[in-house]
């Protein structure tokens, strides 16, 4: 029998497409086992306003297709200080919680962190379109983020071909450049610029002029946000190569909206229900993640304290077939 009877599930840091699927397989896996749960609204601000309430097989109908959170999410600068965390582990005792499933990105893990070490058993979902969680090939929102970059350089490449232009996309990815080094493969980008790959503008604009030259009738460039904003690196090329009529398109938080993709929504499900039956089993200061297919469980110390390897056979194999 288990010695789990309860356990609350929040949403926390920037919204992801595939938040909604991995509430639902929580809360439905949760019941299947004879275990009630309770959501908690806005991330750790929601638990520090004792915002918590009872969820059933009904609160988590018709959202595995909604992007968003229907527990909605936070950033909780309270929740960075000790006294903030040693509330907020008193309020899961005070209701009785004794599992929380944390979905979020690495700082959202550091909070789960925080409580695991005052003695709640916490479960972490990868829950962020950055991809920058250590321990798992994907996060659950990457998946749909990329495809929305891909339309949108599908889009671009239409009028940029038309007026031999380049296109400068800047996407999001705070200090990781999965979303561009992925976007870029899928979306045949000539340039992708991500914080872990040191850059010559000089070198980025001359490819760029002689690709016109070689006969190339567009040009795009993904830049991540963590490497600096699209309109200054479109001026520096222009100042390099006056040729060079390059365009700035921002994608910004679109990036994080829409429904999320079957391989999110999937990925959601598999990794919601594995965070219950893992707490069940009594795991606890755990991240769950996904390697090469299989579920994983990791000591969250140890995924907080790793950056993500960067790709750099990908990045490599972009710009060969980009030429
Ligand atoms: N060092 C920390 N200790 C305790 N809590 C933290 C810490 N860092 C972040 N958090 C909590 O997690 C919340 C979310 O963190 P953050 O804003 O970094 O987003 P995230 O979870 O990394 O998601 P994303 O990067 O996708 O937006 C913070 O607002 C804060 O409440
Ligand atoms: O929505 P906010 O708070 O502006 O945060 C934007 C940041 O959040 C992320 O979208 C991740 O959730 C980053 O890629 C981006 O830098
Ligand atoms: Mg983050």
């Amino acid at each position: 029998m288990s010695q789990v009877k309860k356990i609350a599930v929040l949403t926390s840091g920037g919204d992801s497409q595939g938040m909604n699927a991995a509430v639902r397989a929580v809360v439905r896996s949760a019941i299947y086992f004879g275990i009630e749960v309770f959501g908690i609204q806005r991330g750790y601000q929601g638990l520090l306003n004792r915002d918590i309430f009872p969820m059933d097989l009904r609160s988590v109908g018709d959202i595995i297709q909604r992007g968003g959170t229907i527990l909605q999410s936070a950033r909780c600068l309270e929740f960075v200080k000790p006294e903030g965390q040693q509330k907020g582990a008193e309020i899961l005792r005070e209701f009785g919680i004794d599992g929380l499933v944390v979905i979020g990105g690495d700082g959202s893990y550091k909070g789960a962190q925080k409580l695991s070490h005052l003695g709640i058993k916490t479960m972490g979902l990868p829950g962020t379109i950055d991809n920058d969680v250590s321990f798992t090939d994907y996060t659950i929102g990457f998946d749909t983020a990329v495809g929305v970059v891909v339309d949108a350089v599908n889009k671009l490449r239409d009028t940029m071909s038309s007026h031999e232009r380049s296109s400068i996309v800047e996407v999001m990815g705070r200090h990781c450049g999965d979303i561009a080094l992925h976007a870029g493969l899928a979306s045949g980008a000539e340039t992708i610029l991500v914080p872990e790959v040191p850059y010559d503008l000089n070198e980025v604009a001359d490819r760029m002029r002689d690709n016109f030259l070689k006969g190339k009738r567009h040009s795009i460039v993904i830049v991540a946000e963590g490497v600096g904003k699209g309109e200054d690196i479109a001026q520096a090329l222009k100042e390099r190569h006056s040729s060079l009529d390059a365009r700035v398109t921002v994608l910004g938080h679109i990036q994080r909206g829409g429904s999320p993709t079957p391989f999110d929504r999937n990925l959601a499900s598999r990794l919601g229900d594995f965070a219950v039956r893992k707490l069940i089993e009594g795991e606890s200061g755990k991240a769950c993640g996904i390697i090469k297919g299989e579920l994983t469980l990791t000591d969250i110390d140890q995924v907080v304290n790793t950056k993500k390897d960067f790709d750099m056979e990908m990045y490599n194999l972009a710009l060969r077939l980009s030429q």
